[in-house]
């Protein structure tokens, strides 16, 4: 494997800058990896043409002098960004042709700060799913296997071809979105870095909306240096989607490396459930030490809401998600199987084109918002938000900084393990993720530490409205303790 893709972001930017290697090399060097890796299948489609073009162009800024700050750095993008000209599916089948005529604001500032796009990474179908087996372009295996088994695991999801072609350098890193855990989930589960922003950080335009009340966009990457510079880029005020936050965006990785002495760090109490592993729970502990360490307070807190979290957040998101699909009728734009009547043809384009998960959701979204059920469960779930929020709002007004919390309650688990007969299997991987998310708080999943089975665990931070920085700077306190993860074989080569 050629060493330009084992460099990090920051360090590819490095050698950029000072002319060690060009952007053509280094996206020709990724896009040989690709196509070496085509049994992770962690892309839905390269766009070789397209990246070398863009690296072509890189070059001549950096010649120039008029390099931006992601300059000729190749990065891959979550199905679910809209790119302009480049076919965009989220995974689904029901938009297996669709080329958006625009592009998402997200993406447009990676590319307005010169980053190249290598392709289209595979995610579950709409982003509903932790494992990335529910799209229809097939499973993305997890680079990542248990020692001495070949047993294919699952990379998370729903961004799990974004944290697989993170972690096998595939790409420098990746755009993602979480709604409910889909950048954190998958970061754990590849030893790679993910952070969920603010919700209203980045903004939601052009990307394809599972639950717009929880979406959010944030990064996948090798460090939380590279991160921290991905969301500089991605983050920022946007007047076409009225939910983003007019706030300027911080010089994220000035933070990296920023002192945590005296923040406090709480240990919600309500977090270790029935049946956590011993090996999650130590690495949590050992974690906290990590923080104190490095001169942090750390105390114990109670958020006495969440176990209502998860419930609450498959009836919110589920009530959204059956909304926002409701496009996808075989008129506007999608797939469109002819019938003898339009009810027909609503009909056999909607069962044709989603999935068995997105169909289930679509029904129980669309049963917990009808007349006769939308006290008992929507509004009921709406009111179990707002109680989440308040537990958060209590611990930060009472001097807590960020909340530390293992990212996943297992590592990495097999293909087919958990996508059986009962959904609840896969919905209780998001036990530790979906509560910031229906409080709209920022959270970062870092690398801690590896399993007895030689996989990577992640621990999760989580920070007040806005409070990436304190994340950003407490995340490198983690990774510098643990140390970085690479999958020790590359047997898909
Ligand atoms: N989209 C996400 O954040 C993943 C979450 N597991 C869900 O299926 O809703």
């Amino acid at each position: 494997m050629s060493e330009l893709t084992r460099l990090t972001l920051t360090a590819a930017h490095e050698g950029l800058a000072q002319g060690h290697f060009t952007a053509t090399e280094l996206t020709q060097a990724y896009l040989d990896a690709i196509e070496a890796a085509g049994a992770l299948n962690a892309y839905v489609l390269a766009t070789p043409e397209k990246a070398l073009e863009m690296a072509k162009a890189s070059d001549a800024r950096l010649a120039s002098g008029e390099a931006g700050p992601l300059e000729g750095i190749p990065l891959g993008v979550k199905d679910n960004y809209a790119v302009e000209g480049v076919r965009t599916t989220a995974g689904s089948s029901i938009l297996k042709h669709f080329v958006p005529p625009y592009e998402s604001t997200v993406t447009a500032n990676l590319w307005r700060d010169g980053a190249v796009l290598l392709g289209k990474l595979n995610q579950d179908e709409f982003a509903m799913g932790s494992s990335t087996e529910t799209s229809a372009f097939g499973a993305t295996v997890n680079p990542w296997r248990r020692e001495g088994s070949s047993a294919p695991l699952v990379p998370g999801g729903s961004s799990g071809g974004s944290a697989a072609a993170v972690a096998a350098h595939l790409a420098a890193g990746a755009a993602g979105t979480d709604t409910g855990g889909s950048i954190r989930q998958p970061a754990a589960f590849t030893g790679t870095v993910g952070i969920k922003p603010t919700y209203g950080r980045c903004s939601r335009w052009g990307i394809i909306a599972y639950a717009s009340s929880l979406d959010q966009a944030g990064p996948i990457a090798r460090s939380v240096n590279d991160a921290a510079l991905l969301l500089r880029s991605m983050a920022g005020h946007d007047p076409k989607d009225s939910t983003s936050a007019k706030l300027p965006v911080p010089d994220y990785e000035a933070a990296v490396g920023g002192s945590v002495k005296g923040m406090r760090i709480g240990i919600p109490r309500e977090y270790r459930v029935d049946g956590m592993s011993g090996e999650i729970a130590s690495l949590w502990d050992e974690g906290a030490q990590w923080l104190r360490d490095a001169g942090a307070e750390v105390v114990e807190i109670s958020l006495p809401h969440s176990k209502y979290a998860l419930p609450a957040y498959y009836i919110v998101a589920l009530a959204e998600a059956s909304s926002n699909l409701a496009r996808y009728d075989g008129v506007r734009y999608g797939e469109r199987v002819p019938g003898r009547d339009i009810v027909e043809m609503y009909e056999k384009t909607r069962a044709d084109g989603f999935g068995a998960e997105v169909r289930r959701r679509i029904m129980i979204g669309t049963y917990v918002l009808s007349a006769g059920y939308y006290d008992a469960y929507y509004v009921r779930a709406q009111k179990v938000r707002t109680l989440i929020k308040r537990d958060f709002e209590t611990v930060f007004a009472a001097g807590i900084d960020a909340v530390l919390a293992p990212a996943t309650p297992s590592p990495a688990f097999g293909i087919g393990e958990k996508s059986g007969a009962d959904p609840v299997e896969m919905y209780l991987q998001d036990v530790f993720t979906v509560t910031l998310n229906m409080a709209g708080l920022p959270g970062i999943a870092v690398p801690a530490g590896l399993s007895g089975e030689g996989l990577p665990l992640g621990l999760q931070l989580i920070g007040r409205p806005f409070g990436e920085e304190a994340l950003f700077s407490l995340g490198q306190v983690i990774e510098e303790a643990a140390g970085r993860f690479t999958c020790p074989d590359e047997w898909w080569r």
